[in-house]
């Protein structure tokens, strides 16, 4: 479902050429919920940017449901979902349901699916009562789960989540996972969680990727991970990862 072979991503800033990712190669099968961490700076937005066809891979080769990202967009967007924790894709000024009614009239969603789609959405996520509310005024909770039904509205394939649970608290961080999981499971939906919460990983990712200074330093199963030191917590095992890739 997504397939990455040696891709790399490099921007000119001033003289110099950072390589944000390099020589990355992975693939991701259909149904998959895959965590993809690394530290700040370490090429995982960069990695999304090209996924969605937002930036175009300087080498190498991606390909996100069989398609070209950066070639295929927008046949691509009916594919996938993209959400951004810290950056909302709805209308700032308008109700809730008028930006979903957009989204199904950019989309060319079929009026009686969409409405089939919201209410199980809205029902799951317990959004109605704020389906008036302008975004503006939603809390970050609120909103978020507003995102996530943004971005399933059109039932992707693929759900790319970039830290969906930032900032939130213990209550809607639950319920949002639970959704997730839901979704995965249910749907069948491929997922690609970026995040820094490491509870987002323990409770939801079977796979998990790390990746720093843009390439990839371990790629299995959260229990492979753990077992590379059976006495540490996932913090103190991340933490060792990060710090050894980091040399
Ligand atoms: N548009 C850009 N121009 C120049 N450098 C960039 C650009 N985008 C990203 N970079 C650089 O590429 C590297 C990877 O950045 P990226 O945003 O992908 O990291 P990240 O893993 O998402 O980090 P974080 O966890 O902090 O969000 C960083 O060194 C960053 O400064």
């Amino acid at each position: 479902m997504i397939e990455l072979d040696r891709a790399g991503r490099s921007f000119k800033v001033k003289r110099a050429l950072v390589h944000a990712v390099r020589d990355l190669s992975f693939r991701v099968e259909p149904g998959e919920f895959v965590g993809y961490l690394g530290p700040n700076g370490a090429g995982k937005s960069t990695t999304i940017k090209m996924l969605c066809g937002i930036l175009t891979p300087t080498s190498g080769r991606v390909r996100v449901a069989g398609l070209d990202p950066s070639r295929r967009r927008t046949t691509l967007a009916r594919r996938i979902g993209v959400v951004f924790g810290q950056r909302t894709t709805l209308w700032w000024d308008l109700p809730l349901k008028d930006s979903f009614e957009l989204i199904r009239l950019l989309y060319k969603v079929d009026r009686k699916v969409f409405r089939e789609r919201l209410d199980e959405l809205v029902e799951t996520l317990d959004l109605a009562e704020f389906l008036r509310t302008p975004v503006r005024q939603l809390s970050l909770g609120q909103r978020m789960r507003g995102d996530l039904t943004a971005a399933l509205l059109h039932a992707p394939d693929v759900l790319v989540l970039d830290e969906p649970t930032i900032g939130l608290d213990v209550i809607s961080k639950n319920s949002i996972r639970a959704f997730l999981l839901r979704v995965n499971a249910e749907r069948g939906t491929t997922v690609l969680l970026t995040t820094h919460d490491l509870g987002d990983i323990e409770r939801l990712c079977r796979r998990v990727m790390v990746i720093d200074h843009g390439r990839l330093a371990f790629d299995g199963s959260l229990e492979q991970l753990m077992a590379t030191s059976p006495e540490e917590t996932i913090e103190e095992v991340v933490t060792r990862l990060y710090t050894r890739a980091g040399q």
